[in-house]
């Protein structure tokens, strides 16, 4: 397991590899529970995989929040997604990130090794900030507008740079007066969480205003939605449209890109560094 000090080494931009533990994830859903049994060897490999191909950071998420998601329980939520975290806590040298906006499982998920709590709720159900400032390990706070299962009706903004900014902020700032360190502290704009293209379009532009407040911004682009409107592609033929994305994204500031094709975005970004290093 890597040391959180990850994030005073962000000079160049970290991939998160996104694993899955969950039936019904948008793109890959269901590759590691069938028939309800977590194949935990199957996700172990899957995690060591993406580290040998140049993630430093693997993130575990047991709730699906893509649009519509079915509401999943804590029970079942710390059921699939601890045994994960500790297995791989002690076998991949990496940072193991929580994504979850469930209190109770960032705690236990800390205490079996986690090393990011990854919320795309910005720390905003009860007791969550309380939990990630005794964690003191980083912490992603994200946008979204309304919930997974409505966010994608109608999503509205006078403008949405600025409201996405100042609610970041703000979270920012809850968290900070909860106890957890400033440093600790990465910002993300929640692409498609509540978003039409044209407002993750404008986010996608508008990073190097994000990056201006001091924090280190994620930004999670690959296979959605937008990506396969603007080029009409199935999910599983988002391959080029992700490392597109992910590069600008790279290039406007983004400093950990989170990601499901690991080597592909990795020789992206080496690419980038190397280029921009001449
Ligand atoms: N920090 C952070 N954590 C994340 N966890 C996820 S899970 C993806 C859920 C999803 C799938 C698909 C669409 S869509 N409608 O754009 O295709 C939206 C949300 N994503 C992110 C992200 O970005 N940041």
């Amino acid at each position: 397991m890597r040391s959180p000090s990850f994030l005073s080494d962000l000079t160049s931009p970290q991939i998160m590899g996104v694993l899955n533990v969950t039936p019904d994830s948008f793109s890959d859903g269901g590759r590691f529970v069938s028939s309800g049994k977590l194949l935990l060897d199957d996700a172990l490999k899957e995690a060591e995989a993406m580290v040998a191909a140049g993630a430093s950071i693997i993130d575990v998420g047991g709730e699906s929040t893509r649009p519509g998601a079915a509401k999943v329980t804590q029970e079942e939520e710390m059921a699939r997604v601890l045994p994960v975290v500790e297995a791989l806590a002690s076998r991949i040298d990496a940072v193991i990130s929580v994504d979850t906006s469930t209190p109770a499982l960032m705690r236990a998920a800390v205490d079996v090794g986690a090393g990011l709590l990854n919320d795309v709720r910005a720390l905003s159900k009860p007791g969550a900030l309380e939990v990630a400032a005794a964690a003191s390990v980083p912490v992603c706070l994200m946008h979204m507008q309304g919930q997974p299962s409505t966010m994608q009706a109608q999503p509205h903004y006078d403008d949405v740079v600025a409201e996405v900014r100042a609610y970041l902020l703000e979270r920012a700032q809850a968290a900070i007066a909860a106890g957890v360190k400033k440093e600790n502290i990465i910002l993300d704009p929640g692409f498609g969480f509540g978003k039409t293209d044209e407002h993750n379009v404008k986010l996608l532009q508008s990073l190097p205003s994000l990056c201006t407040t001091g924090y280190p911004v994620l930004a999670g682009l690959s296979r959605k939605s937008m990506i396969g409107r603007l080029l009409g592609r199935e999910p599983q033929d988002r391959l080029a449209g992700s490392l597109a994305l992910a590069l600008i994204a790279a290039q406007n500031g983004a400093k950990i890109i989170r990601v499901h094709d690991v080597a592909e975005t990795h020789d992206v970004l080496s690419l980038l560094t190397t280029i921009q290093k001449l």
